[in-house]
C-alpha cells in the first residue's frame, strides 16, 4: 500500500523511474530503553500529499526531526530525489529543499511579518552572499516573499511587528516562511493545532494551493485536515507503522480507529483531538 513514484515511459524507450523525492528505510530512533520510531519505511513521489497520524507519544515528531536532520536515526537511511542524506547536516537539507513548520511557530517577534519571510528566504538565494549590498537583489527577495504572505493571507499586514499576530496568523506566518526557500519536501507539524475554525478554512485553502511539485508531509491530530489535504497516509502506533495507504480507506479501518483513538467507533475519529 505504499505510494509509489508515477512514470509516465512510453513503450518502446522506456525512461528511467525518477527516484522518489522522500526514501526512509528502516528507520529507527531509540531514546534509552524507548524506541521512538522503530524500523520505519516509506517512500513518497513529487508531489505527495502524504498524512503521518497516530496517537500522542507514537513517533509523530521524531520522524520529522529524523527528516529534517535536527535528529539523527540509531539506524536506517534518508534519501532524498535518490541522494542519501542522512549524514547531511540540517541547514544542508535545507538548502537541498526540505523545509518545515513547527508545532510552536519559530516566528522572530521583533520583526517585521515581511522580514520573517525575508530572513527565511535567505539561505536559499542563489546569490545570497553579496544580496543584501544590492538594492534589485534585495528588492526582488522582498518581493518574493511578499508574494509568500499573499499566499497565506498576511499581505496586509507585512510591515507590523510580528509580535502583533495572534497565534493563528503565526502560524500561517511559519508556513510562509517555510514556503520561502521553493521546497521540494515540506513537513508540517501540526498546522492545525490551535487554530480557529476560520483559520483552519484559511489553512486548508493554502495547502490545497500549493504548487503540486511541493511534495508534504503532514503530521496532524485533526482528522478533517487529514482527510482533505493529504492522498495517502501512514499510521504509526508506539514507533512502528501500522499501516500505508490511501487516505479514506486508512481512515475508514476499525483497527486504526481503534489504534488511533482507542476505539472503534466511528464518530471518535470525526471528533478527533485538533
Ligand atoms: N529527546 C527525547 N528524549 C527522550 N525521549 C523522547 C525525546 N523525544 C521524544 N521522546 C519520546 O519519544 C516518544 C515519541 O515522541 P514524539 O514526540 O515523536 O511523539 P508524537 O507522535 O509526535 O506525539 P504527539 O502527538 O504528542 O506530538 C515519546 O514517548 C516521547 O516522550
Amino acid at each position: 500500500m505504499t505510494p509509489e513514484p508515477t512514470t509516465a515511459a512510453p513503450a518502446s524507450a522506456p525512461a528511467a523511474t525518477p527516484p522518489p523525492v522522500l526514501d526512509l528505510t528502516r528507520l529507527t530512533r531509540r531514546y534509552g530503553t524507548l524506541t521512538a520510531v522503530d524500523d520505519v519505511s516509506l517512500r513518497l513521489p513529487a508531489g505527495a500529499r502524504h498524512a503521518v497520524i497516530g496517537p500522542n507519544g507514537a513517533g509523530k515528531t521524531t520522524l520529522l526531526n529524523l527528516i529534517a536532520g535536527t535528529d539523527r536515526p540509531d539506524h536506517g537511511t534518508i534519501a532524498l530525489d535518490g541522494a542519501d542524506i542522512t549524514r547531511t547536516a540540517t541547514a544542508r537539507r535545507s538548502r537541498l529543499g526540505i523545509a518545515r513548520s513547527f508545532q510552536q511557530p519559530s516566528v522572530i517577534a521583533e520583526l517585521s511579518v515581511l522580514d520573517n519571510v525575508v530572513l527565511a528566504g535567505w539561505p536559499h538565494h542563489p546569490k545570497r552572499r553579496g544580496a543584501w549590498r544590492s538594492p534589485s537583489r534585495y528588492r526582488q527577495h522582498t518581493e518574493s516573499a511578499g508574494r509568500h504572505l499573499e499566499t497565506v493571507g498576511l499581505a496586509d499586514l507585512a510591515r507590523l511587528p510580528a509580535s502583533t499576530l495572534s497565534h493563528g496568523q503565526r502560524r500561517m506566518l511559519d508556513l510562509a516562511a517555510a514556503l520561502a526557500g521553493a521546497p521540494r519536501l515540506l513537513l508540517l507539524d501540526e498546522p492545525a493545532a490551535g487554530l480557529t475554525d476560520g483559520d483552519i478554512g484559511r489553512l486548508l485553502g493554502i495547502l490545497g494551493g500549493l504548487p503540486a511539485s511541493v511534495a508534504v508531509v503532514l503530521v496532524e491530530h485533526h482528522v478533517e485536515v487529514v482527510a482533505q489535504t493529504a492522498s495517502t497516509v501512514t499510521v504509526l502506533a508506539a514507533g512502528k507503522v501500522l499501516v500505508t495507504g490511501e487516505t479514506q480507506e486508512v481512515l475508514a479501518h476499525p483497527e486504526v480507529r481503534d489504534a488511533y483513538h482507542g476505539t472503534g467507533s466511528p464518530a471518535a475519529v470525526t471528533d478527533a483531538k485538533g
